[in-house]
């Protein structure tokens, strides 16, 4: 029998002028110091919309808006099946009010510097549709 969890995640693609909330996994958790969107798993009941909303503040302090799911993506990696849910979002924030933000290790990378990130295995597909809807040629 296959014992493994599949776990609901739900990820915030903040994007802000051409920019997107980016940070870095922290020691000790799985895939750490690889890059990461704002994001975790989807509690029992939650939407992964709600969820990527509310991990968002609890990671970077942001209030955001979610816009809607840019991709959908099942990966099995060593440590656990994740069913990812991309939610594109808005930070709720003036831009003023953004320039002040403490966004808790999180920070604005342009997207033309997202290649150069090394993101997990099962972002492939997302860096690819960001850079060809967010570059300016
Ligand atoms: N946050 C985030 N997780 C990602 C991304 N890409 C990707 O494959 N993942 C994977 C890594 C993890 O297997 C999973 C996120 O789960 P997590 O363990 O960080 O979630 P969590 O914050 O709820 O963690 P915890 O409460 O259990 O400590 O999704 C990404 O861009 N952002």
């Amino acid at each position: 029998m296959n014992s493994r969890k599949t776990n609901r995640i739900g990820i915030a693609i903040v994007e802000h002028q051409r920019q997107f909330l980016i940070g870095v996994r922290p020691s000790g958790v799985a895939l750490a110091g690889f890059h990461e969107f704002p994001g975790g798993k989807c509690r029992a009941e939650e939407t992964a919309e709600a969820c990527a909303v509310r991990e968002c503040k609890e990671e970077t302090g942001l209030d955001v808006i979610a816009v809607n799911e840019l991709l959908y993506e099942e990966h099995a990696y060593d440590h656990a099946d994740v069913k990812l849910h991309f939610w594109l979002c808005r930070p709720k924030q003036s831009l003023t009010e953004l320039k002040d933000c403490d966004l808790k290790g999180f920070h604005w990378f342009p997207v033309e510097s997202l290649p150069e990130l090394q993101f997990p295995e099962a972002n492939a597909r997302l860096i690819k549709l960001l850079v060809s809807s967010y570059s300016d040629s």
